[in-house]
């Protein structure tokens, strides 16, 4: 895995970084292979931005709000979590500072889903999630 792979940034927001009880959830418009599925907000780093920046940068156009993110959802890569054979991605908690979420690029709903029991699992997340999503509550479940 060289400097070829494509980095991509994701956003876990939760209602509170201190006390975390929901996570918002926001489902794809497009490509067709994946719209429909349910991602972490985010995009591509692009050249001369921080992975930080991106993230900040990305959920701004998607979700028009201002945050603050909290630690780093690790991956077994420095880029974080493999996607496909081109892309990583490095995932960060985050809670919103400005503005309410909305889907105004790339989804076409947000959703607050409970981190109590499994309802996360169990919505139809672009496959190369799932291990993400349960390292986040993994690490949800030794900081509480
Ligand atoms: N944002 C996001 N992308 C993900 C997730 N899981 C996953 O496999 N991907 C893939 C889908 C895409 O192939 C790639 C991210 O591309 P993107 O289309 O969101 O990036 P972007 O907003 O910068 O889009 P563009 O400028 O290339 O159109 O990573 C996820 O949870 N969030």
């Amino acid at each position: 895995m060289g400097d070829a792979m494509v980095q991509v940034v994701g956003g876990a927001l939760v209602d509170s970084l201190e006390r975390p009880t929901r996570l918002l959830v926001a489902r794809r418009t497009a490509p067709p292979s994946l719209a429909g599925m349910w991602e972490f907000p985010g995009g591509k780093v692009e050249s001369g931005e921080s992975a930080e920046q991106a993230l900040h940068r990305e959920l701004l156009e998607e979700l028009g709000v201002s945050v603050v993110l909290g630690a780093e959802v690790r991956g077994p890569i420095a880029q974080g979590w493999a996607l496909n054979d081109r892309a990583a991605m490095r995932v960060w908690f985050a809670e919103v500072a400005r503005g309410r979420p909305a889907p105004l690029e790339d989804h076409d709903e947000l959703r607050w889903v409970s981190l109590d029991g499994d309802d996360v699992e169990r919505l139809p997340w672009i496959p190369a999630d799932f291990p993400i999503v349960a390292a986040l509550r993994g690490h949800l479940a030794r900081t509480a």
